[in-house]
């Protein structure tokens, strides 16, 4: 078996670094996102055999995407599609401390992902196949793809994850409710905020919302707590992982890196105290600069934060 598999959408991203809205900036920068390809390049940085399934258009973003993604030792697997643009998120800042998402992703060529574009053989082998409720949101057609990936490992002897990812922007509580249970009750490993986590079953404490989630089938829940660090119930054995502290620049990417950070460790064999140390570190890192993948550790970043070594290198 081989790995970590993902599948996805990843999408153009343009983004200010400065203070205030793009309605009056004239300055911004360029790059990408997308949940999936993130926890992919958070993988690969840190040694896991990785593979992205996903579909782009045609034209520079879409390039630009599978060009950067390759260039991370990923494979690529999926489609380019010539009659749909890539999609775009355009990331500002109006005020200090806050930042304002704007997606441009309707129709678009990660919104066609469709079961013929899945990689059979890659699917067969994965060790692990992680997905998330983005694709959930995105449409019925992208949805049915992901379920049907994961379905075929778990029939093919490997292991399904998942993050809940909610997206207000793309759908509501309601309509997102009975498509998280669906997705739970499919998966092995579940990653989710404490507020994603509710959507799905109802408030309660973490413990309470991680015992839930296990009711509905996986055996491992880790719920993400943001700077409150994480918490992880795997048969009845709970870790709470305390942050790592850091200067916070943008904290968008944060879950993924420790998705990321969780399946390699995990993938590699080491306990779940060993894989939310890792995680918790990884997430800490991305927080550190702007973009959502580019801020991913390496080993030696992670070993850095964690072992608190000489900030200045020479
Ligand atoms: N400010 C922070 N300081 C230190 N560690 C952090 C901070 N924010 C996040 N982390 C680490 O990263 C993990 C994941 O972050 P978070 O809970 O924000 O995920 P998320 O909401 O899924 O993020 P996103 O979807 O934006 O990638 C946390 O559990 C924590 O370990
Ligand atoms: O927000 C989304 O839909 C994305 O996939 C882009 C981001 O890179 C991702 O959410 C970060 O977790």
């Amino acid at each position: 078996m081989s790995g970590l598999v993902t599948a996805g959408e990843s999408l153009a991203l343009i983004y200010t670094r400065n203070t205030g809205g793009l309605d009056v900036l004239s300055e911004a920068a360029v790059s990408f996102g997308g949940a999936e390809s993130n926890v992919a390049i958070a993988a690969a940085r840190l040694g896991a055999d990785v593979s992205w399934v996903g579909r782009i258009g045609d034209d520079a973003f879409g390039r630009r995407i599978t060009r950067t993604i390759r260039g991370e030792g990923i494979d690529v697997y999926g489609a380019l599609d010539s009659t749909a643009p890539t999609a775009l998120m355009v990331k500002d800042r109006p005020s200090l401390g806050r930042t304002r998402v704007v997606y441009y992703r309707t129709g678009n060529a990660g919104s066609r992902l469709c079961v013929e574009d899945l990689p059979q053989p890659a699917l067969e082998s994965a060790e692990i196949f992680h997905f998330t409720g983005i694709s959930l949101a995105l449409g019925d057609q992208v949805a049915r793809t992901v379920l049907t990936a994961a379905r075929t490992v778990r029939e093919a002897g490997g292991c399904v994850s998942f993050d809940l990812n909610y997206r207000s922007k793309m759908w509501t509580h309601e309509s997102a409710e009975p498509a998280f249970r669906e997705a739970i009750g499919l998966s092995d490993i579940v990653f989710a905020g404490d507020d994603e986590a509710a959507i799905a079953v109802g408030s309660g404490s973490v413990g309470e919302l991680a015992q839930r989630i296990t009711a509905l089938g996986p055996q491992e829940v880790v719920i993400k707590l943001g700077d409150r660090g994480a918490y992880a119930l795997v048969g009845d054995e709970t870790v709470q992982q305390p942050p790592f502290l850091v200067e916070v620049a943008d904290t968008v990417g944060a879950g993924d890196a420790f998705v990321g950070g969780y399946l390699t460790e995990r993938l590699a064999g080491l306990d779940l105290k060993s894989r939310m140390r890792t995680a918790a570190a990884a997430g800490a890192c991305a927080c550190r600069g702007d973009g959502d993948w580019e801020m991913m550790p390496t080993r030696r970043d992670i070993m850095e934060l964690t072992t608190g070594g000489d900030p200045v290198s020479r």
